[in-house]
């Protein structure tokens, strides 16, 4: 059955007054209750009837005592202690507004805040209700941030009326590359952590960045493997003679699947290309084509292309390059119907690697390791203002998923490839051998 999720509500609210009482309340029961105990209703009333008058005030303080532990701070209900710093939120960055001439402890307007939780977020609704705050969403992020010592994942809606914060309660888990992992996948999908998923088929291509020692390597092993066991027909280009041509042992013909020499990479290109357009042909042609379907739904293979360092194949031959540039852009635009997808990768993010107009074609965005501001937006694109926080190191940085409606990079750790607990040569050897 649907249900709505519970909103709570938190506004203006001087819990100070409530604390005063309270102390007063303390004072005043103890000494007060034991006169009246003594002096008044033990002369009027029986020793029981006394006990209940005299209960009552000590159940009211024990309320009183249970209700302002369970909405501080220290409440043992997530919720509460959410609540609690949101309010000091409120207080502490004065987003309310009072009467000072009438009721200080009363807002004449406050920011309200409304919360929830869905799937593995916090999702924090901000009304300011028209009042001059001068805090910026940005700005209020980072105080939630800070207050919550969450980690902020999304901002979205943002209006002056309304404003949405995602924030993540868990980490999301790396995913750990071993067999059960591989033997239980879904085909249109590759997992890059426990939260996340690549849907391929529906937002192509990948670019992966990072300086050198980042992870960019293994991130691209990983997604071999990934397409490798989805029954894809994997091509490498690698200019630099890098860790992947090494893979040549593991990939069955590979003579005409790796090429580092401009000519030959350019081959593999155009060949990818004339595919593409005999698929198209075979898929198009057809009179009893269903719209919206792709390559999955007349049995063809994937065809993944791995084009290591971008920039260097373009500097070596500059003849050559203009070709290459060409079919890229082709494959990069009109890839995804026939099933022919990307993985570019890049130590030095810029418009020479890869240009905006095809960085902004390309679904999954990956930067590893620590890049420059410029470098973390050619890379995951710039309609952001301000990167979430992340730890940044060697396997861990930024993804962004095209398609899901994010409007901030999130962080990501790649999955871990342990070599000791899984063989990959010989996974990647099988997997290829099944494809042919
Ligand atoms: N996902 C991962 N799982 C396990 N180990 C990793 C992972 N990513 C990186 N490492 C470790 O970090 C080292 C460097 O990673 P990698 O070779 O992928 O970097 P790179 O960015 O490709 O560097 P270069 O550009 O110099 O090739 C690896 O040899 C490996 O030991």
């Amino acid at each position: 059955m649907f249900r709505l999720k519970k909103k709570h509500t938190v506004t203006f609210k001087r819990r100070r007054l409530l604390h005063i009482i309270y102390a007063y309340s303390f004072i005043v029961l103890f000494f007060v209750t034991i006169f009246v105990f003594d002096h008044y209703l033990l002369t009027r009333f029986s020793y029981e009837i006394a006990t209940i008058f005299y209960l009552i005030p000590i159940i009211a303080f024990a309320s009183l005592t249970f209700y302002l532990f369970y909405t501080s701070r220290y409440s043992f209900s997530k919720i509460q202690q959410i609540k609690a710093k949101l309010r000091h939120v409120i207080l502490f960055n004065q987003l309310y507004v009072t009467d000072k001439d009438t009721n200080p402890y009363k807002a004449v307007t406050s920011m309200k805040f409304k919360i929830y939780f869905q799937n593995h977020s916090l999702i924090i609704e901000s009304y300011p209700n028209g009042a001059p705050y001068t805090l910026q969403p940005d700005s209020l992020a980072k105080k939630l941030e800070s207050a919550l010592s969450m980690n902020l994942t999304d901002i979205k809606h943002r209006s002056p009326h309304f404003v949405t914060y995602e924030f993540s309660v868990n980490k999301p888990d790396r995913i750990i590359v071993n067999k059960a992992l591989l033997n239980d996948f879904d085909p249109l999908t590759i997992p890059l952590d426990s939260e996340k998923d690549w849907k391929f088929t529906s937002i192509p291509h990948a670019l992966i960045a990072g300086a050198t020692g980042s992870g960019k390597t293994f991130m691209i092993y990983y997604l071999i493997l990934q397409f490798a066991i989805r029954g894809a027909d994997i091509f490498i280009l690698d200019p630099k003679r890098s860790d992947l041509s090494s893979l040549k042992s593991n990939i069955p013909n590979a003579l005409n699947r790796i090429a580092s020499t401009p000519a030959t990479m350019a081959k593999i290109l155009r060949e990818a290309n004339d595919e593409m357009n005999k698929r198209y042909e075979t898929m198009f042609n057809k009179t009893d084509v269903e719209l919206g379907k792709n390559y999955n739904h007349y049995n063809l293979k994937p065809i993944v292309i791995v084009f290591d360092e971008v920039a260097a194949a373009m500097e070596e031959d500059k003849k050559i390059a203009k070709e290459i540039d060409s079919y890229l852009k082709q494959l990069i635009l009109k890839g995804r119907q026939a099933g022919i997808f990307m993985i570019l990768s890049t130590q030095k993010p810029n418009a020479e690697a890869v240009s905006t107009v095809i960085r902004d074609q390309i679904g999954l965005r990956i930067a590893l390791g620590q890049l420059s501001k410029s470098g973390y937006r050619m890379t995951l694109g710039d309609e952001w203002d301000e990167l979430p926080s992340a730890e940044t190191g060697t396997g861990k940085g930024f993804v962004f998923l095209d398609g899901e409606g994010w409007t901030l990079p999130r962080p990501f750790e790649a999955p871990y490839l342990n070599f000791e607990g899984l063989n990959y040569r010989q996974e990647l050897y099988s997997a290829m051998m099944n494809n042919r």
